[in-house]
């Protein structure tokens, strides 16, 4: 075995060739030199920065990669011809470490497409390999879908290719056929049974058709291959390739049953998933294993009440390993009052008890609204929600008409000073008409010096703040409110400022129930 320890896996990345072969996620020159400066930067040990024939461009990109590699060795691709090997090599000589991979299909339907015999595929391989070899001292080769060629014809082809000068050996599972036992069994026989094996490291390239690609590639080291073909995100033909995030933390964090070790810097995995999903265009899925939004968060309250108390109870990695700043405990419909209050500490505000219990009971109305409650939506909640048993005002309901077919009209059910009262009026748009109906319940001669609508948060289910401003014989009164309804945000600001109005006029308004009523004074 050469290049590496028994205990040590070679990483080998190819999100820059199998990765960009999946259908759209094609990037570009300087894409591919970024994403290989952060590959070498993190401790991939080989690159395979493209398919050097494919293109100018590939071409191009290969050499540029090669030209500008630290640490990395940077490895292209070539179909078995003399004319793949050659451009191949020219584009990755400029490497000061280099390999060419080559490859060719050996399974009985690929043997099909070129339409060659099992002896004439074995002279091919003979001459292809030798001839890599003659250029570079490295050379991989890979018989592809290996995992479905004849036992005997796989174990005689390898046997050529070693006797020809291939350094690796590696074991493509190209259309996601094996199962994580057969993977690892597959390994260890061809060990054990290839003349020559041990001079070579065996690697497994494995493909996610099933769903399987990271437990075939941890299963195949497990019998013995010590290279592992990945790419980040898991980018790659069809279903994609094994996700080097996914095997990287795997063996970093079970490493009592998987003894193996790699040489990447885990705390650079979140920065090249994030590059990688947005220079290829594909993102990533919420709860995809390691890098997924969802990865380190908790919205359940139980879940966010054990996280609170020892993180350990539902996180087996750390996510500053990863490179995240740390867990999220999102708040939502599922989470419990130790969460808002870890949040509130985190905001700055300090409740008592009392109070959690308020501001918990209109989380949870908010949250039943929103899918995601944020940060902004508790301050406005913790802000809005300020002395309101005290107010003379309340809202009970509203239902608003509105659209391209006439006046707006709302009807407006309040409860001033305990007693319920009730509104229709019209106007132009549904506030101008629900602020007539709140006149009409509560006449008053306030003058509307300002009215603000703003979105604290993200998306057409986000909170609208709305500021009122009031004016009434030159005293002034603010008020606020957020709601995912707009029309509902305006009608409590506006009922809101009119409280802190009587508060400053110390007396109800005229045409209201005129008991008298003592306030503190909020503003
Ligand atoms: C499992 C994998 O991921 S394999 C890698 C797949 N990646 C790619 O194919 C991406 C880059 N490919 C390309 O840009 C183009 O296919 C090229 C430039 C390589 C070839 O283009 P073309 O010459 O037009 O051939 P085309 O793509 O139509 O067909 C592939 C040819 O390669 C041959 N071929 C396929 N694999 C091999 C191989 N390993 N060794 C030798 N020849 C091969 C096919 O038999 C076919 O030959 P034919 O044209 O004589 O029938
Ligand atoms: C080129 C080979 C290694 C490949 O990508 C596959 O077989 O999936
Ligand atoms: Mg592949």
């Amino acid at each position: 075995m050469t290049e590496t320890a028994q205990d040590r896996v070679v990483i080998f990345d190819t999100t820059l060739r199998d990765g960009e072969q999946s259908p759209g996620a094609t990037m570009t020159h300087d894409e591919k030199l970024e994403i290989a400066s952060m590959l070498d930067e993190m401790g991939v040990d080989i690159i395979e920065a493209g398919f050097p024939i494919a293109s100018e461009g590939d071409f191009a990109a290969v050499s540029e990669i090669a030209r500008n590699a630290v640490n990395s060795r940077i490895c292209g691709l070539a179909r078995a011809n003399f004319a793949d090997i050659d451009r191949c090599w020219e584009a990755v000589k400029h490497a000061e470490k280099n390999r060419i991979h080559t490859f060719i299909g050996t399974s009985p339907l690929h043997r099909a497409i070129p339409n060659l015999t099992m002896d004439e595929m074995a002279d091919k391989i003979h001459e292809t390999v030798s001839h890599a070899r003659n250029l570079c001292e490295n050379v991989q080769w890979s018989p592809m879908d290996a995992t479905r060629t004849e036992w005997d014809y796989l174990c005689r082809v390898i046997e050529i290719a070693i006797k020809a000068g291939a350094t690796t050996i590696n074991i493509p599972d190209t259309v996601g056929y094996t199962a994580p036992a057969e993977s690892a069994d597959l390994i260890k026989r061809l060990i054990e049974t290839v003349p020559g094996a041990d001079d070579v490291i065996f690697a497994t390239h494995c493909h996610n058709d099933l769903g399987m690609a990271t437990a075939n590639a941890l299963a195949a080291v497990a019998g013995g291959a010590r290279q592992i073909e990945c790419t980040i995100n898991g980018l790659g033909e069809r279903a994609g390739n094994t996700a080097l995030e996914e095997v990287v933390m795997a063996l970093k964090t079970r490493n009592d049953i998987m003894p193996w070790t790699t040489g990447i810097d885990t705390t650079k995995i979140m920065a090249i998933s994030r590059r990688v999903a947005t220079v290829s265009g594909f993102p990533v899925q919420f709860n995809k294993a390691i890098v997924g939004k969802n990865a380190f968060a908790h919205e359940s309250g139980i879940h966010q009440d054990g996280m609170l108390k020892n993180r350990e109870n539902f996180e087996i990695m750390r996510p500053e390993d990863i490179g995240l700043s740390g867990t999220s405990l999102p708040l939502g419909k599922h989470s419990g009052r130790a969460a808002l209050r870890d949040k509130l500490e985190t905001l700055g505000f300090e409740v008592g008890d009392n109070q959690l219990k308020d501001i918990f009971v209109r989380f949870k109305e908010l949250a039943d609204r929103k899918k995601e409650v944020f940060d902004d939506d508790i301050i406005a909640l913790v802000r809005v929600g300020e002395d309101a048993e005290n107010d003379a005002l309340k809202l009970v309901s509203m239902k608003v008409i509105c659209g391209t077919g006439g006046p707006a009209e709302s009807t407006v059910e309040m409860e001033i000073n305990g007693k319920d009262v009730s509104a229709t009026e019209t106007g132009d748009g549904p506030v101008d008409a629900t602020f007539k109906a709140i006149r009409a319940l509560h006449p008053n001669a306030a003058h509307l010096q300002l009215y603000q609508v703003h979105a604290v948060t993200e998306g057409t289910d986000a909170q609208a703040t709305v500021s009122v401003r009031l004016e009434e014989d030159g005293i002034i009164a603010t008020g606020q409110s957020a709601n995912t309804d707009t029309v509902v945000a305006s009608a409590k600001a506006y009922i809101h400022a009119l409280n802190r109005l009587l508060v400053r006029r110390g007396k109800m308004g005229e045409g209201a129930d005129s008991r008298e009523i003592s306030y503190k004074d909020l503003t």
